[in-house]
């Protein structure tokens, strides 16, 4: 399953020029307000017609403006769930979910597995009314996923809810993500939504894609730091869970050493992302000693990069990547050039537990 798509379109004071392709997984499209997010969904839905370019999905084509084909939405085979769930009041959620089975191509997802996956079992016989808006996107969602997509729209799903919900319904994005193997295309405004979901990262500047590949990769690149914006510029590593200590830390081994957090909700073995924002990052050359902090991981200098009046450093650690953000003082204080040993010293409260999602 990929989705691919490489569409021109001119709307007056406005050109959207973007190609992109988004394997299984989550893949986010990132980008300021008026960036051309909205446009890019839409077109692969079917609800505007680009004027110039093609979208594929799954092998099969949507549009194509050089044949002329235009596949209405209701034949995309796409799942689309909005900010607002846009469920049908007068029925309940067996029968909002059931609706969504209504349009299946073929045998579609199974019913319970998707209840389970959601956990929205306990809620069949409610209406819409007597659901919290978290619980009320968890039924937009399996809506989505019983009509058996080939891939899912998300556009911003989770920006009507407050902190709570949202952290609520991460997980089961989490599980969707992992479990069904479909593309999903994730619009979001959210540095740390993404570096949390994201898969893929497209980012997306006044119509331009400035920035498209694995989120890692994308997130730890100090050239799109300017577009995140340098207070969320920052890395994601994995780690496994190996073992909850008395004092309340979780330790989590990643390749390239152990990492202390406060006690993370999960069982010894799972593999977790975390995010570490470019400043809580500090370098030191030598091993440091007598010091607050508990994490410190052996790093290679990768590269600098002048950002504003500061400095993006870029390490290796292990396989993996760090970013960290210094003043030009302490770069030109320590000599820091590419190639260079140091240690990378994080604060163990910079790993927000918000930033902690299987990864
Ligand atoms: N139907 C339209 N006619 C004219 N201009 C449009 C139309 N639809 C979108 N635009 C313009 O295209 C640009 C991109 O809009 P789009 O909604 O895709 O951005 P976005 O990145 O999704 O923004 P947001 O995050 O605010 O939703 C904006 O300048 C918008 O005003």
């Amino acid at each position: 399953m990929m989705l691919s798509v490489a569409i021109r379109h001119d709307f007056p004071g406005f050109s959207l020029d973007a190609a992109f392709r988004a394997p299984p997984g989550v893949t986010a499209l990132f980008g300021r307000s008026g960036s051309g997010k909205t446009t890019i969904v839409n077109a692969v839905a079917g609800l505007m017609r680009p004027d110039h370019g093609r979208i594929e999905a799954d092998g099969r084509v949507l549009s194509d403006s050089v044949t002329g084909r235009f596949l209405p939405p209701h034949r995309r085979g796409v799942g689309y769930v909005f900010q607002q769930a846009r469920l049908f009041p007068h029925l309940n959620v067996r029968q909002n979910l059931l609706y969504g089975r209504w349009f299946a191509r073929g045998p579609g997802a199974d019913f319970g597995r998707i209840v389970d996956l959601l956990g929205i079992g306990a809620l069949l016989t409610r209406r819409p009314a007597a659901l919290s808006g978290g619980e009320r996107q968890r039924v937009a969602l399996g809506r989505a996923i019983l009509s058996n997509p080939r891939l899912l729209l998300m556009d911003e799903p989770l920006a009507a809810l407050d902190q709570a919900r949202k952290a609520e319904i991460l997980p089961y994005l989490e599980r969707l993500r992992d479990e069904t193997g479909l593309p999903i295309l994730y619009v979001s405004h959210s540095p740390a939504e993404v570096a949390r979901l994201a898969t893929t990262i497209v980012l997306i500047e006044a119509g331009r894609i400035v920035a498209a590949g694995p989120a890692a990769a994308v997130l730890s690149d100090p050239a799109t730091a300017p577009v995140l914006g340098l207070r969320e510029a920052g890395a994601i590593l994995t780690g496994r869970v190996a073992a909850h200590d008395s004092d309340g830390l979780s330790r989590l081994d990643l390749p390239a050493g152990p990492v202390w957090l406060a006690h993370v909700e999960a069982v010894p073995g799972t593999v977790l992302r975390l995010r570490i924002l470019a400043q809580d990052v500090m370098i030191a050359l030598d091993r440091p000693q007598g010091i607050s902090a508990l994490n410190v991981l052996p790093a290679t200098i990768r590269d600098l990069t002048r950002a504003e009046s500061g400095v993006l450093v870029r390490l290796d650690v292990g396989a993996e990547t760090l970013l960290a953000r210094i003043t030009q003082r302490s770069a030109k204080g320590l000599d820091l050039r590419p190639g260079l040993a140091v240690h990378a010293v994080l604060k163990a409260v910079s790993v927000a537990p918000g930033s902690v999602g299987t990864g």
